[in-house]
């Protein structure tokens, strides 16, 4: 997913994301919603479909009727099955619309089936299918680009039949596909504004929640989003897994000095920058870069010993002193201490996250009082008697 959601576009035609990425998290965080659109589509569908069934017979006698009824008892079987499909653990979630797409097939060749048996009745199954159309492209949830395709083809059959068999006036025949085409585009137009209006709302609660988990300055998870959850669940994790944990908390040395001399807004950059760099020295979708306090950053990398993170924090701080950052004809230094914490979850199975943000914070202070521009590193062990 797209670091900053607002920018995230949605294709007009298609009325999806047009950045995959996006359009998957939208259809993960409205799959339960999806499943149960689909599941009350097709079984009120489907039922109201078999009821039709009582027409077959009493119009062509229960003999005659036999195609036409169970090509619509059917329906109902191929619902149940489809929806089990959709729900089973592990199924994708795409495989709503694949089964939308399914049923609204079959549902279509039965649809066929009834027409060709009762070819008497053409002008009342073209209602029939005006109303079928409007149901593919708004009740039954589905791609927003599937469900007008497929009416569409529905459609062309339908009125491939009516033509052939011939039992009403051309005229009739004509007013008829009119209509159809009316409903073709309303339905596709109405499908289309719906899918882009649930993405504009999904887009808008992404920028929300977004904006409560970042800092606007820096763009880096802002310490509200920290405590709610961001080191408990990665300490969770790797106590489950058995794996080291490490975090760096960094504060720029002297940074008071920078705004009392070039004031507020060179200070301000000079916070983008050092935030800038260390995000691009993290590893993506993976490391966090959290703004802790004024110019205090901590950095959580999971799967990562103390050791490790220690050498990363010195080519933290290596690169930030020798950076320069332009302001107006200026060209702004900063350096920063760095504190390194790290522990195997495994081991020391009690550490508490705040436990752990304290050690990398003494270590902090401790580079800092040992003349600033450094990096200070340990692992935390287990109390003695209690080592694995
Ligand atoms: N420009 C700017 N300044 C900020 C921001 N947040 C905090 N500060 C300033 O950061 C400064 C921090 O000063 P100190 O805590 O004395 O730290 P320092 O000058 O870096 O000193 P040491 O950490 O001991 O090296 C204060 O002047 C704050 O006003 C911000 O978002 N923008």
């Amino acid at each position: 997913m797209p670091n900053d959601p607002s920018i995230a576009s949605i294709a007009r035609l298609r009325g999806e994301f047009s950045c995959p990425a996006m359009e998957a998290g939208f259809l993960q965080h409205q799959s339960a919603e999806i499943r149960s659109q689909l599941r009350r589509a097709l079984l009120l569908c489907s039922l109201f479909y078999v009821l039709f069934g009582i027409n077959d017979i009493a119009l062509l006698g229960p003999e005659r009727a036999l195609a036409p009824v169970l090509a619509r008892v059917c329906m109902p079987l191929l619902a149940v099955l489809g929806l089990r499909h959709a729900s089973r653990p592990g199924a994708s979630v795409r495989a709503p619309y694949h089964v939308a797409s399914a049923f609204t097939l079959c549902w279509m060749a039965s649809f066929l089936v009834v027409t060709w048996c009762r070819p008497q009745e053409v002008l009342l199954h073209g209602m029939s299918l005006a109303i079928m159309v409007i149901v593919f492209n708004i009740f039954i949830p589905n791609r927003p680009l599937a469900a007008p395709l497929l009416a569409c083809g529905a459609t062309l059959a339908f009125l491939a039949i009516a033509f052939h068999q011939h039992q009403e006036t051309t005229r009739h025949l004509r007013s008829m596909a009119v209509l159809l085409v009316f409903a073709n585009v309303f339905g596709a137009a109405a499908a289309n504004r719906f899918a882009r209006l649930w993405r504009e709302q999904y887009r808008t609660q992404q920028v929300l929640t977004s904006l409560s988990m970042r800092d606007p300055l820096t763009g880096c998870y802002n310490r509200r989003h920290l405590n709610d959850a961001l080191l408990d669940d990665e300490m969770a994790r790797a106590r489950r897994d058995g794996l080291d944990l490490s975090l760096i908390l960094c504060d720029l040395d002297g940074f008071k000095a920078i705004n009392d001399t070039h004031g507020h807004h060179a200070g301000d950059l000079v916070l983008q920058r050092f935030a800038a760099l260390l995000q691009s020295m993290t590893r993506e979708g993976l490391d966090t870069v959290v703004r802790y306090g004024g110019e205090e950053f901590l950095v959580i990398l999971p799967e990562t010993a103390p050791e490790d993170a220690a050498a990363l924090a010195e080519r933290m701080r290596a690169a930030c002193a020798v950076e320069r950052i332009a302001f107006g004809d200026i060209a702004l230094a900063a350096s920063a201490s760095f504190g390194v914490a790290g522990a195997n979850l495994a081991a020391v199975r009690t550490l508490a996250p705040h436990a752990l943000i304290a050690a990398a914070d003494e270590l902090m202070y401790e580079a800092k009082r040992a003349g600033r521009n450094r990096v200070r590193a340990r692992r935390l062990l287990p109390p003695i008697g209690m080592a694995a």
